[in-house]
């Protein structure tokens, strides 16, 4: 799981976490420092289907993991800072009436080469929502969170799995088909 060339240590004392950034659903995430790197990183307790799915994806509007490692009970997954925050942060925070048309039209494209590069290679994200495009401080649009992803080369139970009901409804039922379906064939989050 390595998206840098830079080693990322294993070991929760190498690790500052400092302020809370993000509380969702299943994690808490908080914006931490390498020490020996000297690097401000995310650092999230994370799920194993999570850290998996994570370790094998590389793409540039994903938000790949630096690296994961076990502490206690907590399973930590060390990810690059987004400093520019959620979509659904910047929306709230500075744009309550939406985004204008050219921003969501550049979300889309970079949210979309994200999910085509995932269904390419077998996976489906299944929570695609503006709190899960995040921005890092150049302005790069990436695809994140895995917690509920799921592999369409999953047997048993896994592959039973794919057919619960996972995500946030008000984007599954309004925001993609509305939006997202008309600008790409390769939604397919459904099908599954
Ligand atoms: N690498 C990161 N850099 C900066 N902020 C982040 C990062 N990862 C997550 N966050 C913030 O934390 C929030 C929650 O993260 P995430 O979606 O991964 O957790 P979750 O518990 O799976 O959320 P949910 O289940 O509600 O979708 C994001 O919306 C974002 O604001």
């Amino acid at each position: 799981m390595i998206s840098s060339e830079k080693k990322f240590p294993l070991s929760a004392k190498d690790y500052k976490l400092n302020e809370e950034i993000g509380d969702g659903v299943g994690a808490t995430v908080y914006r931490a420092l390498c020490i020996p790197l000297n690097e401000v990183v995310a650092f999230k307790d994370g799920i194993r289907r999570e850290v998996q799915t994570m370790s094998l994806i590389n793409h540039p509007n994903l938000l790949q993991a630096h690296c994961s490692f076990t502490a206690g009970h907590h399973l930590w997954v060390v990810m690059p800072y987004m400093a520019g925050g959620s979509c659904l942060h910047i929306i709230k925070s500075s744009y309550q009436d939406g985004f204008e048309e050219p921003i969501i039209a550049t979300l889309l494209r970079e949210s979309l080469k994200a999910l085509v590069y995932l269904h390419a290679h077998g996976h489906i994200h299944r929570d695609a929502k503006a709190g899960n495009i995040l921005l890092d401080s150049n302005g790069a649009v990436k695809l994140a969170d895995f917690g509920v992803s799921a592999c369409m080369f999953d047997t048993g139970d896994r592959q039973r799995s794919r057919n619960t009901f996972v995500g946030t409804p008000c984007w599954d039922f309004f925001f993609l088909p509305t939006l997202v379906v008309p600008c790409s064939a390769a939604i397919c989050e459904y099908t599954s």
